[in-house]
């Protein structure tokens, strides 16, 4: 029986050949918890009874929705977070180093045919690395702390084919909104998202990573990359261990649906306020004049994004109305986007840096909340009422080349029509 990526990666977690629709308990490779859970998934293993964790080299804590420590509350959490960490041998990374999706596949923590929980919506942005990534509930995951095993539904997949090439100014965020505007949030409710075809060559790690997070603002379990050149050679790279089996698709494997996208019909979008799917073409929403302006985030604070938004801001300085925050997400990103002299062109420009990890994101926290009836524009995954701190504020989604571009305009610009 032809089998999706999906089928074939939890047959091998099962071990036994499974089909879509069947409920299964498998094998996980690694667990992932941040300090954004209220519960914590180390308190719900206390109170199941739990003494050991079940691979202490299979768990990993990350302080990054709080790095900056901004109040007690949130000091406290780092705290529980330090002591079981201590107490169980597992590794607490942050503050300070990123946000999780970034910092996990950076340090070599997952590889291809992984089956990853977190405690995170957006763990599905592992699905770049040829990984199952899916996002769990705290008591779900101090099961599987205790066990090593979940329990779920094999989903359905859709397969998404890409052909052909993008044009200068769109990325990888277009293509995703794309998508969300084409599936609707809804759309692939419980469904993995297969990428296939040859359009895939042109796309980065960094651009699938982009695309994969977005997934879960569509229903989706999980999305997923092959294993192709591109990974491998990312891989290798970063010298992470060879043992492992690429994933991909039998030929014949039967889809739920199937969609094709030539990439070179795709033009800048946006998402407007206040869902997800609201998503147009940017030309739409041109001249929209913004107050604040935001790049980083787990969707898009990668080395490539500042890279983007440096080239477009480079001598130039932002309009004087707006506010520009910029988060690079992990402190590898920082570095490397200090040794290029990106930060400096940013802040040269009149960016204010945050420190890695989820700064300027899902809001409260402590960085780039808006004020009352304010327009934002920002790389982020989310633009729902009060995301950003603020319920009455306005947020558009847009690729990174898009927020610095319509910084230095003070009003939403299409990136196409402009040469930089
Ligand atoms: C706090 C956390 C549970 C949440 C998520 O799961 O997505 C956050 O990261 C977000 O993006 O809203
Ligand atoms: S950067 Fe934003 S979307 Fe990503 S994990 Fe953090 S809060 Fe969630």
């Amino acid at each position: 029986m032809p089998q999706t990526m999906v089928e074939k990666l939890i047959s091998k977690k099962v071990g036994r050949n499974v089909k879509s629709g069947e409920l299964v308990v498998a094998s996980v490779d690694l667990l992932v918890s941040h300090d954004g859970n209220r519960p914590q998934a180390p308190d719900i293993f206390k109170e199941l009874g739990g003494e050991r964790v079940f691979d202490h080299k299979k768990v990993k804590l990350v302080i990054d929705h709080a790095p900056n420590v901004p109040n007690q509350a949130a000091a406290s959490i780092h705290q529980l977070m330090r002591q079981f960490a201590n107490e169980q041998e597992v590794e607490l990374i942050g503050p300070g180093e990123g946000i999780c999706h970034q910092i996990i596949p950076e340090r070599g923590y997952v590889k291809p045919g992984d089956l990853v929980l977190g405690t995170d919506s957006h763990t599905c942005t592992y699905g770049a690395y040829n990984v199952f990534g899916t996002g769990v509930g705290s008591s779900d995951l101090a099961a599987a702390m205790l066990t090593g095993k979940l329990w779920l539904k094999v989903p359905k997949s859709i397969k998404i084919e890409l052909k052909g090439l993008l044009n200068r100014g769109v990325s990888p965020k277009d293509i995703v909104l794309y998508i969300v505007k084409l599936l609707r949030a809804d759309g692939a409710t419980y469904k993995a998202l297969e990428f296939s075809g040859e359009g895939l060559a042109s796309i980065s790690v960094d651009g699938r990573m982009t695309m994969s997070n977005m997934a879960i603002e569509m229903g989706a379990k999980t999305a997923i990359f092959p294993c192709d050149e591109k990974l491998e050679k990312w891989l290798q790279e970063r010298n992470i261990e060879k043992d492992f089996v690429g994933i991909t698709a039998d030929e014949n494997a039967v889809y739920e649906r199937e969609i094709l996208i030539e990439l070179g019909m795709i033009e800048p979008q946006i998402s407007l306020p206040s869902t997800v799917d609201n998503v147009k073409d940017l030309r739409e929403a041109e001249g929209i004049t913004i107050n604040q302006a935001v790049i980083g985030t787990c969707t898009n604070g990668r080395l490539e994004d500042l890279r983007e938004a440096a080239i477009i801001l480079d001598g130039k300085k932002i309009n004087p109305n707006v506010r520009l925050f910029v988060t690079p997400a992990s402190r590898e990103v920082y570095v490397k986007a200090l040794e290029e002299g990106i930060i400096t062109t940013l802040i040269k420009a009149g960016a204010i840096i945050g420190v890695p990890g989820c700064s300027g994101c899902s809001g409260g926290a402590h960085f780039a909340i808006p004020s009352d009836g304010e327009v934002v524009i920002t790389s982020a995954n989310r633009n729902f009422t009060g995301r950003l701190g603020n319920p009455k504020a306005n947020i558009y989604l847009a690729s990174p080349a898009t927020v610095a571009m319509s910084a230095l305009q003070g009003k939403i610009t299409n990136t196409k029509k402009v040469v930089y």
